[in-house]
């Protein structure tokens, strides 16, 4: 069996090779390495200062305290805490090293990607069992490593009505995952995870390189902060002329030439050059000049170039190029999701403020002049200090952040014992991990960044043309009343009386994409005699998640009234397709008035738990809160399968990240435990948007699957 080959040299992939398979341990429990990495004898990853990769010490009283740098093991659980010892700021991951004053992990990583099951590749198909993983696609030689079983969420307590489900939602069994990051809720917990503000304002001193910095989201729900509040913002772009240099406006993570080839790249770890701009084209904010865009600045490449239209490239509205000292103002933005860029120096500092407020550091959050607060601590403020640069540095810290493996043990340093300065800004680090997971098109071998998805909506554009060119149609068919709530038929030449339909979802991350370019599977299937339906839906920002949804399960209740002669419904979604699809198998259709015959659900390279997604570019145009990102979240509402439920195929690509890998584990692994019948597919040497693609082809695995599906039901 091929194995899969991991994405090369992403933070995480890097440091897993290097470390060996405690790293996987570590980064997965949580825990950090006692003694630092340096004990663990893990060479120091690119782009990591020296200092940053000891680690730095905590230098008062921390209930972590192991043994001192180099006498550690670097194992997971080996290093017992040393009361005497420096503090390493992290923590062993399990067994007796965890001291019982703190409580265990709560957080589970997002990137989680060694838990795949088998995979069926090309030519062979494998039921799947959760337990007898194979060797995680792309995982290093070495010892295997016994593997916890995979982790649910705790039974959520009951949301008060109105607020726990969406129309239609059937409510689960609790089968639920455990939250993911260690934040408050609501628009603070998601303004304190990504405050470009604060993110910004440390300028040079981010945990991240410039090339990597996003700008702020737009977060409608935070109230704006005084202008008084914030500070002028050094970003240290000035020295850097970024290319396009008009306008004073700059913005941050769309790397100008000369930063982007420093950017720390998930596919090839030297690969200088790769990872840079992506000529304005990438859809959403991400982290642009990241790994999979084209070559970098002064070398070959599109360069900042044609969108690839309007529909994706919203974050083509934000302000590019110039240089200067900027200030991003993290208020709601109504000119778009990108945030606002002010030039420095509008706002004048709060002379009133202590100069140690003013820093906008953790000890601004304890003085006065935050929340109304009175002081917690007492301890003189210090200066800051040069923060880690990189992802890698997230990793190395101990899979740090809350979401990324575990909760980060940096204390204040002060001795307050509140989780300092450094846990927030690693925590505003992380999202732009998840960004990177949660671009596609990064991932992808045959072209990245841009390029992926322009072929990709070229792919399926040209083939639903060909489809409807050659098989008999019925286009737009209203199932409702709003514009978007139309679908097309394909229909087989002679149907029978009664035949089967393919209903197709396109993805496009709710926002892309249409119905007019989701007919491309339609050949291979009406010749077999399968009609197939491509449902239409109003995308965001017109859609919200709520409607998609609802429309979604109105299309399915309209073919089932209207098409008597439908003998079973094979559903399929592709991406954001693949989770509004899923979001069907667990509708109440007692309020449709009718119960779709669902035979069949097959579920590609989607996302099943959208809170991740709240913290990344896409949620710019989708506006999610978290609550309505849980109750659309079909890990969340996965309901006890019933004897009519239908068989379930979770598919997901080789190429997809590591990110995608694991929501398709997960959710294939909870429907299995709440008694579906579900396999997963893991495709061998295909990527996110090819693993669609391909259902044009009659030979394509992912096609004969469906048919002998459609066929045994
Ligand atoms: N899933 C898709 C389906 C169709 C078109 C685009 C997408 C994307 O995910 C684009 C994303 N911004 C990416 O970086 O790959």
């Amino acid at each position: 069996m091929p194995m899969t080959v991991a994405p090369s040299a992403s933070w995480y992939t890097s440091l897993r090779r290097q470390a060996g398979s405690a790293s996987m341990v570590f980064l997965r429990e949580g825990g950090g390495e006692p003694g630092g990495r340096a004990a663990a004898g893990v060479p120091r990853p690119r782009g990591l200062t020296g200092r940053a990769w000891r680690g730095r010490r905590c230098r008062t009283a921390c209930p972590w305290r192991t043994s001192p740098a180099g006498s550690g093991t670097g194992r997971a659980g080996t290093a017992a805490p040393a009361a005497s010892a420096p503090c390493c700021g992290t923590q062993p991951v399990s067994g007796p090293a965890r001291p019982r004053s703190l409580p265990p992990p709560r957080s589970r990583p997002y990137l989680f990607p060694e838990n795949m099951g088998p995979k069926i590749t090309c030519g062979q198909s494998q039921p799947v069992s959760g337990a007898a993983a194979p060797a995680p696609a792309g995982s290093p030689p070495g010892p295997a490593e016994p593997r916890p079983p995979p982790r649910h969420r705790p039974a959520q307590p009951p949301r008060p009505p109105g607020t726990d489900r969406a129309p239609g939602n059937r409510p689960g069994p609790g089968v639920a995952a455990p939250p993911h990051l260690d934040l408050p809720a609501g628009p603070a917990g998601r303004a304190g995870l990504h405050t470009g503000h604060r993110e910004a304002a440390h300028g040079s001193r981010s945990a991240l390189p410039r090339s990597r910095r996003v700008p702020p989201r737009a977060q409608p729900d935070a109230a704006p902060r005084p202008r008084a509040a914030r500070r002028p913002i050094r970003t240290g772009l000035a020295a850097r002329p970024a290319n396009g240099g008009a306008g004073g406006r700059v913005r941050l993570g769309r790397p100008g030439a000369g930063r982007a080839a420093a950017a720390p790249s998930p596919r090839g770890r030297g690969r200088k050059g790769v990872g840079a701009e992506v000529g304005g084209a990438c859809w959403g904010a991400g982290p642009r000049g990241g790994p999979g865009a084209a070559p970098a600045g002064p070398g070959p490449g599109p360069g900042p170039g044609p969108g690839p239209g309007p529909d994706l490239d919203p974050g083509g509205q934000r302000p590019r190029g110039g240089s200067g000292t900027v200030r991003p103002d993290p208020g709601p933005t109504p000119g778009g999701p990108g945030g606002q860029w002010q030039r420095a120096g509008t706002a004048r500092p709060d002379p009133e403020r202590p100069r140690w407020a003013r820093l906008g550091t953790a000890r601004g959050r304890h003085g006065p002049t935050r929340s109304g607060s009175a002081r917690l601590c007492s301890a003189r403020p210090r200066r800051r200090r040069r923060r880690r640069h990189g992802p890698g540095a997230l990793a190395a810290h101990g899979g740090g952040g809350s979401g990324a493996g575990g909760r980060w043990r940096w204390r204040c340093r002060c001795r307050c014992r509140r989780p300092g300065p450094r846990s927030r800004r690693s925590r505003r680090a992380f999202p732009q991990e998840l960004q990177q997971q949660y671009s596609p098109s990064r991932w992808a071998r045959r072209l990245r960044g841009d390029a992926a998805v322009r072929a990709h909506v070229e792919a399926v554009t040209a083939g639903t043309q060909r489809a409807r060119a050659s098989t008999r149609t019925s286009l737009h068919v209203p199932y409702g009343e709003e514009d978007g709530e139309r679908l097309d038929l394909y229909l087989p030449e002679e149907p029978s009386e009664t035949f089967p339909a393919f209903v197709y979802i396109h993805g496009g991350y709710w926002q892309s994409l249409s119905k007019d370019a989701s007919g491309f599977a339609a050949p291979a299937l009406v010749a077999r005699g399968v009609a197939v339906v491509a449902v239409g839906y109003d995308t965001a920002p017109k859609g919200h998640m709520d409607a998609m949804v609802l429309q979604v399960r109105r299309s399915l209740a309209f073919l089932a009234k209207q098409y008597s002669g439908i003998r079973g419904i094979y559903l399929c979604g592709h991406s954001a397709g693949a989770h509004l699809a899923a979001m069907v198998l667990c509708t109440d259709w007692t309020e449709f008035g009718v119960v779709p015959d669902i035979r069949g659900a097959v579920l590609v390279s989607g996302v099943y738990d959208l809170e991740p997604i709240l913290h990344t570019y896409v949620n710019d145009a989708l506006n999610m809160s978290r609550e309505v990102a849980q109750r659309n979240s079909p890990m969340l509402c996965v309901t006890q399968a019933v004897p009519t439920a239908c068989e379930v195929l979770v598919a997901v690509a080789q190429h997809d990240s590591p990110e995608f890998r694991r929501q398709s584990q997960e959710y294939s692994q909870a429907l299995r435990s709440a008694g579906w019948a579900v396999s997963l597919l893991d495709l061998a040497s295909v990527d996110h948007f090819d693993i669609i693609e391909k259902l044009s082809e009659d030979t394509y695995i992912l096609t004969q699957i469906i048919l002998n599906m459609i066929a045994r039901a």
